[in-house]
């Protein structure tokens, strides 16, 4: 069953291109990782699927209904890049205000443990830390037993132990049922919670697929070698990067690279073969190729 639908969807800020004709859909029960780099489109598609905005063009559902009509966005739980807590009042009573809202929330004792918050019940919200204030804004998205979550890099600011406290929180909502899509640049991030990885780029779906499957697809290594003289041009470098006399290329053929540079007969030493990480790989995916 698609809970969320976004078809040929363009979204334009002025002469600024957002997103230009994406199609996504968000089945019930997954957890879909949203990952591109800066500007690259994520919170405009986000907040187009929960009628925050709405498209220059194309259609989008929420629960198969228009999500700016407020009924569609009952059974839904969001939290956008930047919250704002009212200061004076305890985590408790925040809880306690949002709670009050739905039919059937969750304890609040239930909500607090999930999410590693009950000892700060008692505590003004206007007096937590920033990690601290992000963790109940994040938890607040829960607390009426939504259907579906769309978390706008929840753990932005956060040290590793709380965001690995959020992420059990998660984790747990997803296990039951719950379906989430969350936005990220923590590529770990997306590896530990997401099955799905949808990469944007330029406002546009680059891959969508399984986090393994991206990888794959662009099977990027990368090949550093110790080097002073210049290097030739190479085929299938996408990447470069020196460091002194270091240099560090992108390529998905590194068996060709090497042969590439023994035939070229360059006095390298130290070299170095190694898989990418995701981000490496999302990088190569949206950057055009660049000369060595
Ligand atoms: N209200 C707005 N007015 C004008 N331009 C906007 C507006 N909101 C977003 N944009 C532009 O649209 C593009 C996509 O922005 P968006 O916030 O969706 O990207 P993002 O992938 O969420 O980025 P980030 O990871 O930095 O949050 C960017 O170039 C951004 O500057």
């Amino acid at each position: 069953m698609t809970l969320a639908r976004a078809v040929e969807v363009t979204r334009r800020y002025g002469d600024k291109l957002a997103l230009d004709r994406v199609s996504f859909d968000v089945e019930a029960g997954e957890l879909v990782g949203l990952l591109g780099p800066n500007g690259a489109g994520k919170s405009t598609l986000v907040n187009l699927l929960t009628g925050i905005r709405r498209p220059t063009s194309g259609r989008v559902e929420l629960f198969g209904a228009d999500p700016r009509v407020p009924s569609a966005r009952r059974e839904l739980g969001v939290t956008p890049q930047e919250t704002g807590l009212p200061a004076s009042l305890r985590v408790g009573e925040v809880v306690d205000f949002v709670s009050a809202h739905y039919d059937n929330p969750l304890p609040k004792g239930e909500l607090l443990e999930r999410f590693g918050l009950s000892d700060l019940v008692r505590r003004q919200t206007g007096g937590l830390s920033g990690g601290e204030k992000r963790r109940v804004a994040v938890a607040l998205a829960f607390v009426g037993r939504p259907r579906m979550i769309f978390l706008d890099e929840p753990t932005t600011g956060l040290d590793v132990q709380a965001r690995r406290m959020l992420w059990d929180g998660i984790r747990s909502y997803s296990a039951e049922g719950g379906t989430v899509v969350l936005t990220s640049h923590y590529l770990e991030e997306i590896e530990a919670l997401a099955r799905r990885v949808v990469v944007i780029g330029g406002g546009r779906v680059l891959a969508d697929d399984t986090v393994g499957a991206v990888r794959g697809l662009v099977a990027v290594r990368r090949v550093s070698l110790t080097v002073r003289a210049p290097l030739p041009e190479l085929s299938g470098v996408t990447g470069v990067e020196r460091e002194g006399d270091r240099v560090h290329l992108l390529t998905g053929d590194a068996d060709q690279l090497v042969r590439d540079l023994v035939t070229y007969e360059i006095g390298f030493h130290d070299l170095e073969v190694r898989p990418t990480s995701l981000e490496e790989a999302f990088l190569a995916l949206t950057r055009e190729p660049s000369p060595v």
